[in-house]
């Protein structure tokens, strides 16, 4: 099996979902966002407050070509699968694309409390900006997307294990 990709947008699930659907099928696990804090040194809202987004999305662009040469399951950040230049890699590769899709509802759960000061893209955001910039990205996922998968009111376990199922199919 070519091992899966997981895209969507901040808080979908890609990282906690990427975790079990690896666990489930026995395959190690890469995270870009992890990757890219170990390489730089710094958390990423801390790059992002001394580099700058343009700077950030050089670096994902380059991992995302470095990760894709291992076979590992990978979990990409939120922005990732919006870039131009990466639509390009992932569209090129013939590894499957998992956009994870929850609504606006599971959305803002999934980032209330502590998660949100994680995302450097939602400071000094609201909950109306963070529904706008989800909506403006959903064509850029659909572009590479060769799945989809519904994820709300499901647990990792249920989702990792229907995008093994569904994997079958594609
Ligand atoms: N299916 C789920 N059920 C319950 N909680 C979930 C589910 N998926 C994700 N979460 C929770 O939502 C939060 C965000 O999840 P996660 O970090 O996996 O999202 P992400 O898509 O990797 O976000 P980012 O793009 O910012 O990396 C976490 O606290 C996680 O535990
Ligand atoms: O949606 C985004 O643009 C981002 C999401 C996170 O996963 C990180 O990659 C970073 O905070 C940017
Ligand atoms: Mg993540």
């Amino acid at each position: 099996m070519n091992n899966p990709i997981l895209i969507g947008f901040m808080g979908s699930g890609k990282t906690t979902v990427g975790r079990e659907l690896a666990k489930e099928l026995n395959i190690p696990f890469s995270d870009l966002d992890l990757v890219i804090e170990e390489r730089i040194g710094h958390t990423i809202p801390e790059f992002f407050s001394s580099q700058g987004e343009a700077a950030f999305r050089k670096i994902e662009a380059d991992q995302l070509i470095a990760e894709l040469d291992s076979e590992n399951i990978l979990a990409t950040g939120g922005g990732t699968a919006c870039q131009a230049v990466n639509q390009e890699i992932l569209i090129q590769h013939d590894r499957p694309v998992i956009w994870l899709q929850p609504s606006d509802e599971t959305t803002i759960a999934n980032l209330s409390g502590e998660d949100w000061g994680k995302r450097p893209i939602l400071a000094d955001k609201s909950v109306d900006d963070l529904i706008a910039l989800k909506e403006s990205r959903q064509e850029k996922y659909g572009k590479t997307a060769d799945l989809i998968i519904k994820v709300d009111q499901k647990t990792p376990e249920e989702i990792a294990k229907e995008i093994i199922e569904e994997l079958k199919n594609v």
